[in-house]
């Protein structure tokens, strides 16, 4: 087994008769940017939250390094996770959420000024959350992920909120990272910016796998990414 591998197997996630993931499988490997795509509703967010164990799947399983989320010794030094940038403490400080962070998973508290700069929050690190735009929260929310040095990050529309500027930075930022060997899979709409930044493609609809393939496979011949994945979609359509 790879380090940093993440294993889908068969996952399932009813809601009554709603499958919100439908009998999923893939794997993430490290060293490349996984884009996971899909329309709104297609179950990326949930399939996220299984592999990180906040949910529970009906049937079928998602592991890291081989093994349940749940199980991993200290999992955010193995797996950082972005999901949902908004939800912190606005009264805290931007800091402070990284020693509360770290103090309880048990991560030295030295990483914490150089993950602000890396970041480009140095200056806002005594800021309180809740004078934070979204495009900071995403920065701290990556800079959350990156705490316990992890080999495996999950990130759920990092995009979300970010500036150009932000936008490149971030695409700068999964890239180095990726090149260090980590295995990243990142959610996100933006075709555009997918097509520059991923090295290979998840695409789901309806909870369903559409495709699991290197984006220069995946992308049709004089055809755009987005003209693409519009034409998978549509042909998944019920
Ligand atoms: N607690 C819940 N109860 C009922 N249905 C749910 C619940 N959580 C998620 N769902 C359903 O699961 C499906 C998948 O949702 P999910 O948020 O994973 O999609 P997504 O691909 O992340 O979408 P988006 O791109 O809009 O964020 C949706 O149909 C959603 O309504």
């Amino acid at each position: 087994m790879v380090t940093g591998m993440i294993e889908v197997i068969g996952l399932t996630r009813r809601f009554r008769r709603h499958a919100a993931v439908d009998d999923l499988s893939f794997t993430v490997t490290p060293g490349k940017i996984t884009g996971f795509l899909g329309p709104n509703g297609a179950g990326k967010t949930m399939t996220m939250r299984i592999i990180l164990g906040l949910d529970r799947p009906t049937s079928g399983r998602a592991t890291v390094n081989g093994v349940p989320y749940r199980t991993l010794d200290r999992p955010l030094t193995h797996v950082g996770a972005l999901l949902d940038a908004s939800a912190m403490q606005g009264g805290r400080r931007g800091e402070q959420h990284l020693w509360w962070l770290a103090r309880s998973n048990g991560i030295s508290r030295t990483r914490i000024g150089g993950l602000l700069e890396l970041v480009g929050l140095a200056g806002a690190g005594r800021t309180r959350m809740g004078g934070f735009s979204l495009g900071m929260k995403q920065r701290l929310g990556l800079a959350a992920a990156l705490l316990g040095d992890p080999e495996v990050l999950l990130l759920d529309e990092p995009l979300n909120g970010l500036d150009p500027e932000g936008i490149r930075w971030m695409r700068g930022l999964l890239k180095s990272l990726a090149a260090e060997g980590r295995t990243v899979l990142v959610s996100s709409h933006l075709m555009h910016e997918m097509a520059v930044t991923a090295d290979h493609l998840i695409v789901i609809g309806r909870g369903r796998l559409l495709a699991d393939t290197e984006i220069t496979r995946f992308v049709r011949p004089g055809m755009s990414l987005e003209d693409t994945f519009m034409q998978v979609i549509e042909r998944n359509a019920p």
